[in-house]
């Protein structure tokens, strides 16, 4: 758990960190969005002292890391970042080997663990390991220094902007792979970003940043129905507010008994697909499919009373 206790950086005479209280519990993901300026990677930089704060507590598991060397704290929380920060005249191999070997892990220890993030990456060791960062897309240096962070098995993983710079393809993979690796290892993860659809899709909770100070901190359910100000409704888009509602919903927990025509919508879709779908086609309802068999279907009836504002 990351304890953040009336937190405040300032700089000049001017907090960009405002007296921040904010708990991320455990094996979750808390996104960090806000407008530039607003402080998010301040905020963050604080969480492995990167940055000292002025004022204000931060506890990882109940140990204040004021008491804990920046080096030391630096080798069990991992950092990504946008433009991945490799080392360029290091292989991939060597940068995903960074912190186990400041670990003093033995060899062999270490090169199965840059197998194993490279298979879990998709970048076939054999092919990959002995290329510069030079020699590799932009999405795959991104992989790489997600990889590099996670290498020695931090509980928390800190990512500022970690798909900035990526296509919006490449994006959604990069976003579908972290979700994946989050569940397998239960990392904790703490991600910057101004892109508040990146945020409602990986996190668990979003805490929103305005001008140094949180304003919200809850599940994206409860920040798009219940913004706690006008700058978050603002934020996440009014026209956008229902497509949003429906993007945190899989069609497997919808179906309902009955009979539809035409191209099926897989149950893992989400309900946003499927009301597109429904939209696209004409259609009132789409028949569902799950592993090769119709079960049932979606209703446009039922996805539009699912997008209106939750009483
Ligand atoms: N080392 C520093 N010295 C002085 N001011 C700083 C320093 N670092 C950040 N700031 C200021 O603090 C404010 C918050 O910056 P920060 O980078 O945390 O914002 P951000 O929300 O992450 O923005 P962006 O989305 O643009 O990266 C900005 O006004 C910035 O200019």
């Amino acid at each position: 758990m990351i304890e953040i206790d009336d937190l405040s950086k300032v700089y000049g005479g001017q907090a960009v960190v405002d007296h921040v209280t904010l708990t991320i519990q455990p094996h979750t993901i808390c996104v960090i969005v806000g407008t530039s300026g607003s402080g998010k990677t301040t905020l963050l930089r604080m969480i492995n002292k990167l940055v000292t704060p002025t004022s204000g507590t931060l506890r990882i598991d109940g140990q204040d890391i004021a008491g804990i060397p920046a080096y030391e704290l630096r080798r069990r929380i991992g950092y990504a970042i946008q433009g991945h920060g490799l080392f360029p005249h290091r292989t991939v191999g060597q940068n995903i080997a960074t912190v186990p070997k400041l670990l003093n892990w033995d060899k062999p220890r270490i090169a199965s663990r840059v197998d194993e993030l490279m298979a879990l990456f998709q970048l076939d060791p054999a092919e990959f390991r002995d290329r510069l960062p030079h020699e590799l897309s932009g999405g795959q240096q991104q992989r790489v220094g997600v990889a590099r962070a996670l290498a020695a098995e931090p509980n928390v993983l800190l990512m500022d902007e970690p798909y900035g710079a990526l296509d919006p393809v490449i994006r959604a993979k990069a976003q579908q792979d972290l979700l994946n690796i989050q569940r397998r290892f239960g990392t904790t993860i703490v991600l910057v970003t101004h892109d508040m659809e990146e945020a409602i899709h990986l996190g668990h909770t979003i805490a929103v940043m305005d001008q140094g100070k949180l304003l919200q901190c809850a599940s994206p359910a409860e920040i798009i129905a219940h913004p706690a100000t006008p700058f978050v409704a603002e934020l996440i888009g009014t026209s956008e507010r229902p497509f949003r509602l429906l993007s945190l919903s899989r069609v497997a927990d919808h179906i309902e008994a009955g009979e539809a025509s035409g191209a099926p919508v897989p149950a893992e879709a989400s309900l946003r697909d499927a009301y597109a779908e429904l939209l696209w086609s004409g259609r009132p309802a789409l028949p569902v499919q799950r592993d090769g068999q119709i079960v049932g279907r979606v209703t446009l009836a039922a996805l539009s009373r699912l997008a209106a504002q939750p009483q």
